[in-house]
């Protein structure tokens, strides 16, 4: 049967990151994607005009319609809102026999807020501890750890700061640094450089979500953690070089590039 998994994030109306980006990946790299969503944002090239909730038991609700009936080989998070939101994913995700890659995504590449400030102790406490891999880019580190990477040097120092609240492994995503696109996967003992020629092009929005869904679709095929986040890392390469132009701002990866002529 085809693997399944299960995106748990807010809807990105220009579809470039959120859901929208999840299951464009997923549907890419051959596997069935399904969703809860958890926000709807007023998204577009240039930002996030608005964000609404959904409440909390219409997330377990959608959670528990997947789960019991489809299932899922991998779960996925990423925009989760709030504290209430958090604590309620971080608990049905512990009570499911699946691997959970977590993005904890705090803010947009504009700037704006898609996490409260009052959730990032429930991040912490309640939903780095389930997660099979964590995949905070370096804000997030920050935010979460109070470490501040400004070199590649220090991407060990935050992976063994964010390894402290409990996920196996973390992937701490270097893409904010100058130079080669380097992230750092670790589970604490083993050390895993992934390096990618940075490719300058503005029209970068979603990469994260693409990144965190792919490995969750490797995950889901039965791939090991390392050569899913490697194979995850060489899918979002290719969809950032191929980004192209949409609206006035920053558009998004190319979740189709192995489709396109001559890819
Ligand atoms: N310009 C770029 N060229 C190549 N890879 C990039 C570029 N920007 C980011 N990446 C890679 O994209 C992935 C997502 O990283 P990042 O953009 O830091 O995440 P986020 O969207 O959460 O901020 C990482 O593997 C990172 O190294
Ligand atoms: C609804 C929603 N979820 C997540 C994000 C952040 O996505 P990311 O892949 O980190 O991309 P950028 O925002 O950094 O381009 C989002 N924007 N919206």
């Amino acid at each position: 049967m085809i693997p399944r998994v299960l995106t748990v994030a807010g809807s990105d109306s220009g579809g470039g990151a959120g859901i929208q980006a999840d299951l464009k990946t997923m549907l890419a790299l051959g596997v069935h994607g399904m969703s809860v969503i958890t926000a709807v944002t007023a998204q577009n090239s240039l930002g996030v005009q608005g964000a609404w909730e959904l409440p909390v038991e219409a997330v377990r609700a959608q959670y528990r319609s997947v789960v019991d009936d489809i299932g899922v080989q991998a779960v996925k998070t990423g925009m989760l809102a709030s504290a209430e939101l958090v604590e309620a994913v971080a608990e049905l995700i512990g009570a499911t026999d699946a691997p959970a890659v977590i993005d904890p995504v705090g803010v947009s590449k504009h700037g704006d807020s898609l996490l409260a400030s009052s959730a990032l102790e429930s991040v912490r406490t309640k939903l780095l501890p389930v997660a099979t891999v964590a995949t905070p880019n370096l804000d997030e580190v920050a935010q979460l750890t109070g470490v501040h990477v400004e070199s590649e040097e220090q991407l060990r120092q935050a992976a063994a700061a964010v390894l402290e609240y409990g996920p196996s492994w973390v992937l701490i995503k270097g893409g904010h640094l100058p130079g080669d696109a380097v992230d750092l996967l670790t589970d604490g003992a083993a050390e895993h450089w992934l390096r990618a020629p940075r490719h300058d092009n503005r029209h970068t929005h979603g990469t994260g979500c693409t990144l965190a869904s792919a490995i969750a679709s490797g995950l889901a095929k039965g791939l090991a953690v390392p050569e899913a986040v490697t194979a995850a890392k060489e899918y979002v390469t290719g969809a950032i070089e191929a980004g192209f132009a949409l609206g006035g701002g920053i558009g998004p990866v190319d979740h189709g590039w192995r489709f396109r002529d001559g890819a």
